[in-house]
């Protein structure tokens, strides 16, 4: 079956001023996101990735181009509605975690809950569903800070997905874990695509480049080339390691 784009790109352009000084860091790129894909994003650092899962996700403003969410122009969407797209459409991973530190690790995943205007006892049901789901549940009355890094970046991915948003946006979830803690992230990430959730990930690390159903090469803010795959299989993950290796070496 034909896949169907969720997100398209059409001569995307974002430009920074700074003082006296433009920086192109995102440059007439065209693009399709499909509906049901694991994409990760690659590059090198500056490259762009982090500026274009903004443009993507309606996080940030186009200086040029369009932005399609289903058919939909986002870019040219109002304040309001663009705040109503980023709260119930989209679930968005912070590289940096960003989880609000006087509140609970519960009161964090709810918080876009009460936000959307769900009802009350709704979004505790979610809540605690999803905290079982992410393996946190004894901890959803700590402060972020009495949790681990893991647990932290595992509370963020419940607080993108409390709004069953169409599409998560993850930019370098496992950049700031160890090993085992980055892997749970990634098999996290891998079950809920395998269950029909679109993800966009951007990362520096081949293993976890590996999930991919397709790989986005950013080189100087242009799409560098794109590879396809399979569905993620563990079996395989040494030869496909070893391809994208071979892939990113021959764009860079
Ligand atoms: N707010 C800003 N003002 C000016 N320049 C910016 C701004 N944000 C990013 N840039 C520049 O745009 C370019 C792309 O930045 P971006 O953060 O998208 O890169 P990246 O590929 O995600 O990098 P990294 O892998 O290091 O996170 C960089 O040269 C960066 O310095």
């Amino acid at each position: 079956m034909a896949k169907k784009p969720i997100i398209r790109a059409q001569n995307l352009c974002k430009t920074y001023n700074t003082g006296s000084e433009q920086y192109h860091a995102i440059r007439n790129v065209d693009l399709d996101i499909y509906d049901g894909d694991f994409t990760v994003i690659m590059g090198n650092s500056g490259s762009g990735k982090s500026t274009l899962l903004y443009l993507l996700s309606g996080l940030d403003h186009v200086t040029a181009g369009e932005v399609y969410f289903h058919d939909q122009r986002i870019d040219a969407y109002s304040e309001r509605e663009m705040s109503d797209f980023r709260i119930r459409r989209i679930g968005y991973i912070y590289q940096s975690i960003n989880l609000v530190p006087d509140l609970s690790i519960k009161e964090n995943i709810a918080l876009p809950g009460y936000i959307a205007g769900t009802k009350k006892n709704e979004v505790q049901t979610r809540t605690s569903q999803l905290m079982d789901a992410m393996n946190i549940g004894s901890q959803s009355n700590r402060l972020p800070s009495q949790t681990s890094g893991g647990q932290q970046q595992r509370a963020a991915i419940a607080r993108a997905l409390i709004n069953s948003p169409d599409i998560i946006f993850a930019d370098e979830p496992t950049g700031s874990l160890n090993y085992e803690h980055g892997k749970a992230v990634l098999d996290i990430l891998t079950n809920i695509n395998r269950k029909g959730q679109s993800v966009v990930m951007v990362t520096h690390d081949f293993k976890a480049a590996c999930r991919a159903d397709r790989l986005i090469f950013i080189r100087d803010g242009k799409v560098g080339g794109i590879m396809e795959f399979e569905k993620y299989d563990e079996y395989h993950i040494h030869d496909r390691e070893s391809m994208i290796f071979a892939f990113v070496s021959g764009k860079e």
